[in-house]
């Protein structure tokens, strides 16, 4: 193909604006299946991903399209994730495009996520090209949504085409625009390879699969290639495009992007931002890769049958070798045994996890509660990383507790200002910026953000109703006047159910916490006390009150088979329990102070 006749590009949108939709209609456009095969969203390919319809995994699709003018083009269509949880994924999608869809919902309107990967876009220099989708809806507002597009984004979307990705209204002019107004690839064809590894995964067939961008040079099946991080050769077995079928290919050539597969054992071989080259003719430097991102939310997770402790590590190593986001290692709570504590980018990647281990590896598990990560300044003068809040050093050795404070960007209409504010307020934060874009309106916070972990964005989707929407940047540690709030289950300290929080919130969050707790513990045969403390100081209380009666006693001398069934309903009951001295503490327990706030 002629590199002028390369057109990559990624699609970019916020959740549910149609980004999916209109790469399945590109795909049936282009031939690159048959109506009967496009049953399913092609791009989302993980069960997960399809259930939730959300995109986890940057995908690429390689197109070719017969223009008007009767030229044939290739397109490498680049899947971004829309979450923002996911948001350095869309930034590694752009380092392989020219030019960026800007695909928003003309009954929506602009969204803080697709304001921040539009703008990411911009930083890379690609071509930013807007599209309205859904004019179809009744209540679409094409005109209203480009002004704004224009108004929040800054680039001009008078031209912008209106379209229907599910009636397939508009969808030829768009792959017209894509040839006419994106850039071809730049880059040397015969230069030394210089190619760019876009995302790794593992195919349990296959071994790691690396997508890659070429950009100096071509490369090709058989060849010898360097990973320049690690300076290993691996020779090239296999290497391909999706189309959106797996198509095998013999090279790979300038501007274009494929898999390769090079016998490399684990994702650590073939590190996502790397550059690769020809092993026999080097190039001298590598590409600029891209930024190392850093998990933010920490929790712990426990087998509730220790026997599984084992598997469980396996199960992480595994999940690893697709997800290099992923960190844990080894933790040892008192009250629930041996497990792992585990690094997330955020809540969304949290769930996601916690679900393939149960589902995938069939696994059981306890999850605490997340906790973000904190510098502690000891009176020794060392600053130590905390993402465990059971690790937090005695008060008496602590000069200072700084927290993680972010930038959240909040857009919404106008309406809505009032109660977001209000809410921003009780998450401790501190407005920067008030800005009306078009006929939205751009809050800008500093927020801790251990409390947007907590339940801020399901508080903001109900405050506004579901139309306000947000990002976030990290902005950095700051002091804080942070405690530890214990919780003690019949005079006993669980290590596992601590969390820090503010001095000022302690005591509704203490208050709170044993409320809930009462709710979601079982009743047992004697009196649970549940207290909260900070230090050694009891803050709050409540009482799980004593079952009268044996569940069982009305069984007795009776039928068998029906007290077998009541034990084994009991018993399914109790999968997602742990027992922590002599009392049996529920999942939700655990979690409970993800849900404190949410009742007020
Ligand atoms: N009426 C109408 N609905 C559409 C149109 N395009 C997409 N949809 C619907 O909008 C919903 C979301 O579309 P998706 O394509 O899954 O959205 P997405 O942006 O890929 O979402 P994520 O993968 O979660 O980021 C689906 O129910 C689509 O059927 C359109 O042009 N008109």
């Amino acid at each position: 193909m002629k590199q002028e006749n390369i057109r990559n590009f990624c699609i970019i949108a916020h959740i549910d604006h149609g980004k999916s939709t209109l790469a399945d209609r590109f795909i049936q456009l282009t031939g690159g299946l048959e109506l009967r095969e496009m049953t399913e969203q092609i791009l989302d390919n993980n069960p997960i991903e399809r259930e939730r319809g959300i995109t986890i995994k940057a995908q690429a699709v390689q197109l070719h399209y017969r223009a008007a003018s009767g030229e044939i083009y290739q397109f490498n269509i680049i899947d971004t994730p829309g979450h923002v949880d996911f948001s350095y994924e869309v930034s590694r999608s752009l380092f392989a495009c020219e030019g960026a869809l800007l695909v928003v919902d003309a009954s929506q309107g602009v969204e803080a996520q697709s304001v921040a990967n539009c703008y990411t876009a911009l930083e890379q220099h690609l071509e930013v090209l807007p599209v309205l989708n859904k004019v179809d809806l009744q209540n679409a507002e094409p005109d209203r949504v480009a002004d704004e597009i224009e108004q929040v984004i800054g680039i001009s979307a008078v031209d912008a085409l209106r379209i229907s990705a599910k009636t397939g209204l508009n969808v030829p002019a768009v792959l017209e625009a894509v040839v006419a107004q994106l850039p071809a690839p730049k880059g040397d064809p015969d230069g030394r390879l210089q190619a760019l590894i876009v995302d790794s995964w593992f195919d349990n067939y296959l071994g790691v699969v690396s997508l890659v961008r070429i950009v100096n040079g071509s490369i090709a099946k058989g060849e010898k290639i360097r990973v320049m991080s690690t300076g290993k050769d691996y020779e090239i077995t296999m290497m391909g495009v999706h189309t959106p079928k797996r198509v095998f290919k013999e090279k790979l050539e300038t501007g274009e992007v494929g898999f390769i597969i090079a016998g490399i054992k684990d994702i650590f071989g073939a590190p996502v931002g790397d550059t690769l080259t020809r092993a026999s003719a080097p190039c001298g430097e590598q590409l600029p890769g891209f930024r190392q991102v850093q998990p933010r939310v920490f929790a712990g997770m426990f087998p509730i049958d220790a026997e599984d402790f084992e598997d469980f590590r396996e199960s992480l190593q595994k999940l690893r070798l697709n997800d290099s986001a992923l960190q844990f290692e080894p933790e040892n709570s008192t009250a629930l045994g041996f497990g792992f504590r585990i690094g997330f980018l955020g809540m969304l990647h949290m769930e996601i996890v916690q679900e393939r281990l149960e589902r995938e590896y069939n696994l059981n598990l306890i999850t605490t509660a997340p906790s973000v990560v904190y510098e502690v300044l000891t009176t020794q003068g060392e600053v130590k990383k905390v993402d465990n809040p059971a690790e937090l050093p005695e008060p008496g050795n602590i000069d200072e507790i700084r927290e993680p404070i972010i930038v959240a960007r909040v857009l919404m209409p106008p309406d809505y200002v009032g109660s977001v504010m209000q809410l921003c307020m009780e998450k401790r934060g501190v407005q920067r910026n008030l800005r009306y874009l078009g006929s939205q309106v751009q809050l800008e916070v500093e927020m801790p953000m251990a409390e947007v972990v907590l339940d801020f964005f399901d508080r903001l989707k109900s405050v506004s109703r579901g139309y306000a929407s947000f990002e976030y940047d990290f902005l950095e540690f700051r002091a804080a006047d942070l405690v530890r709030l214990d919780v003690l289950v019949n005079g006993d300290k669980v290590d596992a159910l601590a969390t820090i929080v503010h001095r000022d919130n302690a005591y509704n969050r203490g208050r709170d916490l044993c409320e809930k707790m009462q709710d979601v513990i079982h009743r047992q045969m004697f009196d649970i006390a549940i207290q909260a403390a900070i230090g050694s100081k009891i803050i709050a209380r409540s009482t799980v009150k004593a079952l009268r009666k044996d569940v069982t006693a009305k069984c007795y001398g009776g039928d068998a088979s029906r007290k077998r069934k009541l034990l084994e309903k009991q018993k399914e009951g109790k999968k997602r329990m742990k027992q922590v001295g002599s009392v049996e503490i529920p999942q939700e327990a655990f979690l409970a102070v993800l849900g404190v706030d949410k009742k007020k």
